[in-house]
């Protein structure tokens, strides 16, 4: 079942676009709880629009976050990854050696799929668990690959997707500016993401974030509006 925002006004102007194709409807039979999934690509914005949503009292739970803790030194999935990609991938104080890792998953499909396949059950059930935890009116669930890693399952637990959607230029000039990674290493990680026509056509909400970070906020504000009308309407949702 699904219901109507008894408010179409949404109070979103066209710049902070709503994506006209999607009516605005949420899935009860999945939960009473309103996740809200935000996603986009390398050096979007998720982190700093997510900062944004946590002031406003809104319980984050965060992809990337979970896939550093779930592969913590000693830690089984850690174990597997090792496993099945040879001792390399652990330094010598027992840590995962991420900027090797990342070096051959990005230029080795095959390698990053069976990295993958490890380590996105495991994002999954840490995610569930945080969100069963959580309290906040509705969630922010943060995630690079929500809409790639379909078979992971994050999108799932989604009743929107909002997407942070930025110019390939302004991506790479603040992800490389952010992590002093090269040019090279960023674009070879955008390979392996979604493009942006693709990602914002699966969106519900759209934010463009070319501009300054008071651009980004201002189109935030109405949309958290909107998600705390749902969220209200979701929890007294008769089935
Ligand atoms: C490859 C790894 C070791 C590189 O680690 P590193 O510390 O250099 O980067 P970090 O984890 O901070 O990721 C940086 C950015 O790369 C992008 N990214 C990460 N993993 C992937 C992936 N599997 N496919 C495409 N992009 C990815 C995201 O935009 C992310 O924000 C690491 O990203 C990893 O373990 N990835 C697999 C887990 C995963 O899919 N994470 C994404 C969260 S759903
Ligand atoms: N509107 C903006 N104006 C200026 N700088 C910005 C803006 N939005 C984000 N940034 C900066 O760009 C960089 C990338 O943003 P952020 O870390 O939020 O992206 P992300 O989508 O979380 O990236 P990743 O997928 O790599 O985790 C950060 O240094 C951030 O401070």
């Amino acid at each position: 079942m699904s219901i109507n925002n008894a408010s179409t006004d949404s109070g979103l102007d066209s710049q902070s676009a709503l994506n006209n194709n999607r009516p605005q409807t949420i899935n009860t039979s999945k939960s009473k709880r309103l996740v809200v999934g935000l996603t986009g690509g390398i050096g979007s914005g998720k982190s700093a629009a997510s900062d944004w949503f946590a002031e406003q009292g809104i319980d984050i739970i965060d992809a990337d976050v979970i896939a550093h803790t779930v592969v913590a030194k000693g830690s089984p999935t850690l174990r597997k990854i090792q496993k099945k990609l040879g001792d390399w991938v652990v330094d010598a104080e027992g840590h995962m050696d991420r900027a090797a890792v990342r070096t051959h998953v990005f230029a080795n499909p095959a390698a990053l799929i069976k990295l993958e396949e490890i380590t996105h059950p495991a994002i999954r059930e840490a995610a569930k668990s945080q969100l069963k935890a959580s309290t906040s009116p509705y969630v922010i669930l943060s995630a690079p690959l929500l809409i790639e890693a379909a078979e992971a399952g994050l999108a799932n637990l989604c009743q929107r997707i909002l997407v942070i959607d930025v110019s390939e230029d302004t991506q790479l000039a603040r992800a490389s500016l952010r992590d002093e990674q090269s040019m090279i290493k960023i674009k070879a990680i955008m390979a392996n993401q979604l493009d942006r026509e693709e990602r914002n056509r699966h969106a519900d909400d759209i934010v463009v974030n070319n501009a300054d970070l008071a651009a980004l906020y201002q189109q935030l504000e109405p949309l958290h509006q909107n998600y705390l009308t749902l969220a209200q309407q979701l929890k007294y949702a008769v089935d």
